[in-house]
């Protein structure tokens, strides 16, 4: 698609798209690369600093993250989640499991947790072994110390507009929108792909921010009429290449929430990301673009748990 397709005034990002043009005026016909490293680096500052200010008080925020078995892309996730609470001042733990832990066992671990108080968040990485109720498993572990979000509790009260923890990647990716400027009042957002831990929490955000929002599934019919009403569009299928260039609306914010190897080992998104750049007016690229805020927010929710204990 030729740049002449993505009119500025149909974009309603007037000025963020004279910003991109390339130097001498020319407009480049390519969106720009939304940098979710930049971003989560900054936030990661900030939870250092106030981490910072919760050690001058008594309090060293502490995450625990329960990883069971040896998935190889769990153990690299939990290493950088662990790296980054080292950076910013948090203490972490991890408590690695064997694969055929019962599950009972791995519940009376996850209750030794709550106990704890030097324990303010709680993360039980997922996929669990097929043998363990992953619903389970995350309605022991206590509301206060889910910094995931994912409890029943904290997802009906982010669904009633109370929300205690955000689940951290739709919360990045209400940073990302944020940090971008990106109107959402009055807005057209298409989530595509209706998880618990991505697409629905990511559907109430965009709604309470003002959007108007339709949430995709498997099951939709003919996908790229949806999403091409989209200003902003979310995508977290895990289905590489599941929205190409000519399902978006030209100018429209794009995030691609997957991570998705392909055959020479190379990450990549949901998003055909050649083709999709031509059209949208910013993206989030895979990777560099989603994962990086996933983390930062579990930080931000580890921290402010932590804030919440000194409270009471
Ligand atoms: N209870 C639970 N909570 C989670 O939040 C959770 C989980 N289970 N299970 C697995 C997924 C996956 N996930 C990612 C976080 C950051 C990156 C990330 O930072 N990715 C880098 C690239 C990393 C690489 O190179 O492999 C990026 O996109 O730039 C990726 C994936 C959190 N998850």
């Amino acid at each position: 698609m030729s740049s002449s397709a993505a009119p500025a005034a149909s974009s309603g990002l007037s000025d963020r798209q004279d910003a991109q043009r390339a130097p001498g005026g020319q407009d480049s016909g390519l969106g720009r690369i939304i940098d979710g490293k930049a971003l989560s680096e900054s936030i990661r500052a900030d939870v250092a600093r106030r981490a910072r200010e919760l050690a001058a008080r008594g309090v060293v925020p502490g995450l625990a993250v329960v990883l069971v078995g040896d998935n190889p892309a769990s153990q690299v996730y939990v290493r950088n989640k662990a790296a980054a609470c080292e950076k910013a001042g948090l203490h972490s733990r991890v408590l690695r499991l064997a694969a055929d832990i019962s599950e009972q066992a791995l519940l009376e671990v996850v209750q030794e947790l709550n106990r704890d108080p030097a324990v303010h968040g709680i993360l039980v990485q997922l996929p669990l072994p097929p043998h363990m109720d992953a619903a389970k498993v995350i309605e022991t572990i206590a509301a206060d110390k889910d910094v995931d979000g994912f409890h029943v509790s904290n997802a009906g009260l982010l669904m009633t507009g109370k929300p205690l923890f955000r689940p951290c990647t739709p919360y990045g990716i209400m940073k990302i929108l944020e940090s971008e400027q990106v109107a959402l009042r009055g807005a057209e957002a298409v989530v595509v792909g209706a998880s618990n831990i991505v697409g629905k929490p990511m559907a109430m955000l965009l709604l309470a921010a003002g959007a108007t929002v339709t949430l995709c599934n498997s099951k939709t019919r003919d996908l790229g009429t949806q999403t091409r009403r989209a200003d902003v569009l979310v995508v977290a299928t895990g289905k590489p290449g599941i929205v190409t260039g000519d399902m978006i609306k030209p100018g429209a914010t794009v995030i691609d929430v997957g991570i998705n190897r392909n055959a020479d080992g190379k990450l990549v998104g949901d998003v055909d990301f050649e083709s999709a750049r031509r059209v949208a007016g910013a993206i989030t690229p895979v990777p560099g673009g989603v994962g990086p805020m996933t983390i930062a927010m579990l930080l931000v929710n580890t921290l402010e748990a932590a804030e919440r204990s000194l409270q009471h």
